[in-house]
């Protein structure tokens, strides 16, 4: 393994997914973390703001004004911002460092702030900015038009267990969201099989109260969330048109999708059951032997043994999604269940394993923790 150190820059840094992306990659050992960036926290300590990584030797919070673009050295960036606060955030960036995208994508640059040999920096965003293939689409669901439709077009969607060859020459990668994270990797290989009918795809979903980021929100206050749980965004959340573009690129034709997410009394996990219809001839068994023998030389998603139930603790803290298949009471139907810790898989281990593929490193270069248990 080359001995080469890469400089790391995370933009949001003070949020939660920017926390574990320090945790993560404070283990990693081809990582530098030179850049951390914070919205309201800027100019704070990162021991102050989060304690916990209080040990580490990082450098302080600076906010996105102070950051001096041109000529800066870096190899890659997470962006961990809010959704259309990203797009412009990345576009800015491209064009105050010259990126070579820009001219790939044809996207008119301000040469005035262009330093012409400044190196590409890579950039993984965590954001849904750029996960979408059609802005119209984005424009419907996110409620405003995209600012950066060349660069949106351009982002290589990073589920590495899909899109492992492009992520290796990527230079903008969309980070998927963590409810499509979960379901993706259960439904992806049973559609590319045609195991399952397209059209009938109910997706009961179950996160954690990270899952809505870390600023202040009403109905997140812990009165309000503990010993009670509530469904959301139904018949109409966000990440929907995410699966059913992804799901309709694996069937060869749109999918049918009900998906009703609830928000649960813990803090990291996320826990998805599925019901679906077998295609003619298909058993439950039939699904799961293609998910096994599909992530079979997978490192972070595994089929659990017959009749083992997936629950987030035994996801919790890890990389790994976990996945089974159940029988359905009613004959042509099948249960299925996959579970991520939304702060790893669902978003910053995720983001780490595009990482190790786009610096050609081995993918799982600092994400082989075992989960932690109870
Ligand atoms: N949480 C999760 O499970 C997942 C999150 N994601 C996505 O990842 C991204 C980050 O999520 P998460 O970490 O949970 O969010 P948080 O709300 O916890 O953190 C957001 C971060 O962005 C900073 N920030 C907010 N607005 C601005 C702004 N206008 N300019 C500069 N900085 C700003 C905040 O700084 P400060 O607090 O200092 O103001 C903070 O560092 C989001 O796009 C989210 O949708 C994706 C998958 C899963
Ligand atoms: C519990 C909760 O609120 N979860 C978030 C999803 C988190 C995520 O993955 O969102 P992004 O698409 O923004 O990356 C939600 O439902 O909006």
């Amino acid at each position: 393994m080359s001995t080469q150190t890469y400089r790391i820059g995370i933009l949001g840094a003070s949020g939660y997914t920017g926390a574990d992306l320090i945790r993560i990659l404070s283990g990693h050992p081809a990582i530098e973390i030179s850049l951390l960036v914070g919205g309201r926290s800027a100019g704070r300590p990162l021991a102050e703001v989060f304690p916990h990584l209080g040990h580490l030797p990082l450098p302080d919070l600076i906010s996105l004004d102070e950051v001096e673009w041109p000529g800066i050295d870096l190899d890659l960036i997470f962006c961990a911002l809010p959704h259309a606060a990203s797009q412009e955030v990345v576009m800015g960036l491209m064009h105050a460092t010259g990126h070579s995208l820009l001219d790939e994508l044809l996207i008119e640059r301000r040469e005035d702030l262009v330093a012409a040999t400044q190196k590409d920096i890579r950039i993984i965003d965590l954001s849904a900015d750029f996960r979408l293939d059609d802005p119209a689409v984005y424009e419907e669901w996110y409620g405003r038009p995209h600012q950066a439709v060349a660069l949106q077009r351009g982002a290589i969607y990073g589920l590495p267990e899909f899109h492992r060859d492009a992520l290796r020459s990527a230079s903008l990668v969309a980070c998927p969201g963590c409810y499509p994270t979960a379901a993706l990797l259960a439904l992806l290989p049973l559609l590319e099989a045609a195991a399952i009918g397209p059209d009938e795809i109910i997706i009961d979903a179950k996160s954690g109260v990270t899952g809505a980021g870390r600023s202040l929100k009403e109905s997140m206050l812990f009165c309000e969330i503990s010993e009670a749980m509530h469904p959301y965004g139904l018949g109409r959340h966000r990440h929907m048109p995410e699966m059913e573009q992804e799901m309709a690129k694996a069937a060869g034709r749109p999918v049918g999708l009900s998906f009703t997410p609830h928000l649960v009394p813990m803090n990291r996990g996320e826990l998805e059951t599925i019901y679906v219809r077998l295609a003619r001839g298909r058993s439950a068994d039939d699904l799961r032997t293609i998910l096994a023998e599909r992530y079979a030389d997978e490192p972070f998603v595994r089929v659990a043994e017959p009749g083992v139930v997936p629950a987030t603790r035994h996801v919790r803290g890890s990389n790994q999604c976990l996945i089974n298949v159940f029988e359905d009471r009613i004959a042509g139907r099948a249960i299925i269940v996959s579970v991520i810790d939304n702060l790893v898989k669902g978003s910053s281990g995720q983001a780490v394993q595009a990482m190790n593929l786009m610096l050609g490193l081995p993918e799982t270069t600092g994400l082989m923790q075992a989960p932690l248990f109870p």
